[in-house]
């Protein structure tokens, strides 16, 4: 991508603005996508079209949803933005719903993340997640990691727990700080995330998984018997069949689907 075009857009920092300029990788994130005519694409913050601009050439209509309203109307004197379907819109209230009743398909979703809210967006994702069919992302290596870690990894958190919970996680390539203007202070990794067809967890309430995980990560190195001391006795644990003395960081998922299970069982019982 030219310089040229940096004069005209000043990028902002609030919105995470690190523009794709390494060809190569945005060919490659193009192939790992693997678009084909008639899905239901949509972009998170096209910025100054990197990837929008290869994606138009393979599909008749592409759904675009861009917060700054300035890198819109550049967008709009592109010579493909009559394939577009641009909602002006911050994509954490993006109604993703939507999108599926177009078509009455899944939806693909893709993007190079803006890496401050990257974490939030993906959580928020997760409640559209009966409509997405995959979702391509560049994120923040660090946050990447997050989300594939096993438990005894260093990484291994609420992140891995939720996102394992509902996907399949891939990592499909790694960028540098250089492939991107301006050159961020971190390195990235692109990922895939795909629900999973037939999931290995299951809990009656996510919201109840969700407050087990942050009670129990709180303290990562505190044993369970003490961080989950409110929630559940050293007895109950036992009969669960999970070490009270385990750290939050070494407890499987399907340990954590337990624990909820169980709150969620004992709650109804109330
Ligand atoms: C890292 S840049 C990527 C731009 C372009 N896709 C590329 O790869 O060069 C992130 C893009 O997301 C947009 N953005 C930031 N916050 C957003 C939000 N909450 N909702 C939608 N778009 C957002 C930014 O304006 C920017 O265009």
């Amino acid at each position: 991508m030219s310089i040229k075009i940096f004069k005209k857009h000043f990028p902002l920092k609030k919105y995470g603005q690190n523009f794709l300029i390494n060809k190569n990788i945005v060919d490659n994130i193009i192939k790992k996508i693997h678009p084909e005519i008639g899905q239901t694409l949509v972009e998170i913050g096209p910025g100054l079209a990197a990837l929008t601009e290869p994606m138009c050439q393979l599909l008749d209509q592409l759904f675009v949803i861009e917060v700054d309203y300035n890198l819109l109307l550049l967008l709009k004197q592109k010579s493909f933005y009559s394939k577009l379907v641009v909602f002006c819109q911050d994509a954490l209230t993006f109604n993703f719903t939507q999108l599926f009743y177009k078509k009455n398909q899944l939806i693909r979703i893709f993007g190079n993340l803006p890496y401050n809210i990257s974490t939030s967006l993906i959580l928020f994702l997760f409640k559209h997640i009966q409509v997405i069919q995959d979702m391509n992302f560049m994120l923040q290596k660090e946050v990447a990691e997050r989300l594939i870690a096993l438990p005894g990894n260093k990484s291994y958190g609420r992140l891995s727990i939720i996102s394992q919970y509902y996907c399949d996680i891939k990592i499909l390539l790694n960028a540098i700080p250089e492939d991107f203007y301006p050159i961020p202070k971190v390195h990235s990794i692109f990922v895939k995330l795909i629900p999973h067809n037939i999931s290995p967890y299951f809990v009656y309430d996510i919201n109840i998984l969700s407050l087990v995980t942050n009670k129990s990560f709180q303290n990562r190195r505190k044993i369970l018997r003490h961080s989950l001391k409110d929630l559940f006795s050293e007895t109950i644990l036992v009969q669960l069949d999970i070490n009270p003395k385990l750290r939050a960081e070494n407890v499987s998922i399907l340990q954590y689907c337990q624990l909820a299970n169980y709150l969620y069982k004992k709650n109804l019982k109330k």
